[in-house]
């Protein structure tokens, strides 16, 4: 039987694959009760990678968690999980310039954030571009907290297809090396 989740010590560690109704595809990991790592696949910004993003992370009632946070571009992401209906409500508030260039944004986030700080400033805020979507949960990984191997590597052609099949964590969730 499926994992069956109820207290936020549950959500805590679990490392998520999902597909917006829009086709975007994201991958998303609870590092920890404040600290979010992703990694996207499909979608207006593909190739985007981010780790140790600040968040908010709650119980909203059992089994369902809510996250928060802003990011250095001046995106704001509300995510509503509802893991075991293999659910989640997203909604992305993109600024102006992120719809604009969203290549600026396409890179590993963590290197570049003066970049991010500096393009929110030099680039249109408005009119944002809101983004509210359901999304179907197609995995999920019981990795842990703070494992660092879960988001450690740019997103390739067949990632998701490797994660899924088995080929590329071990059976203690550290990346197998290729
Ligand atoms: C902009 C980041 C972001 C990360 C995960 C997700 O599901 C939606 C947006």
């Amino acid at each position: 039987m499926a994992k069956q989740f109820k207290e936020l010590e549950d959500f805590l560690g679990t490392h998520f694959i999902y597909t917006y109704d829009n086709g975007w595809k994201y991958e998303w990991y609870a590092k920890n009760d404040h600290t979010v790592d992703y990694r996207i696949h499909g979608g207006m910004v593909a190739g985007r990678w981010v780790r140790d993003q600040e968040a908010n992370i709650v119980k909203l009632t059992d089994g369902v968690f809510k996250i928060t946070w802003t990011e250095p571009t001046g995106t704001d992401v509300a995510l509503d999980f509802v893991p075991n209906e293999n659910k989640l409500h997203g909604m992305i508030f993109f600024p102006k310039w992120v719809e604009e260039h969203p290549e600026i944004t396409v890179t590993y986030q963590n290197d570049h954030i003066a970049l991010m700080e500096e393009s929110r400033e030099k680039y249109e805020t408005y009119p944002k571009m809101l983004v509210p979507e359901f999304a179907t949960i197609t995995y999920m990984g019981d990795a842990g907290q703070n494992n660092e191997d879960v988001i450690s590597e740019a997103p390739y052609d067949g990632m998701i297809e490797d994660i899924q099949a088995g080929r590329y964590y071990d059976a203690d969730y550290r990346k197998i090396k290729k």
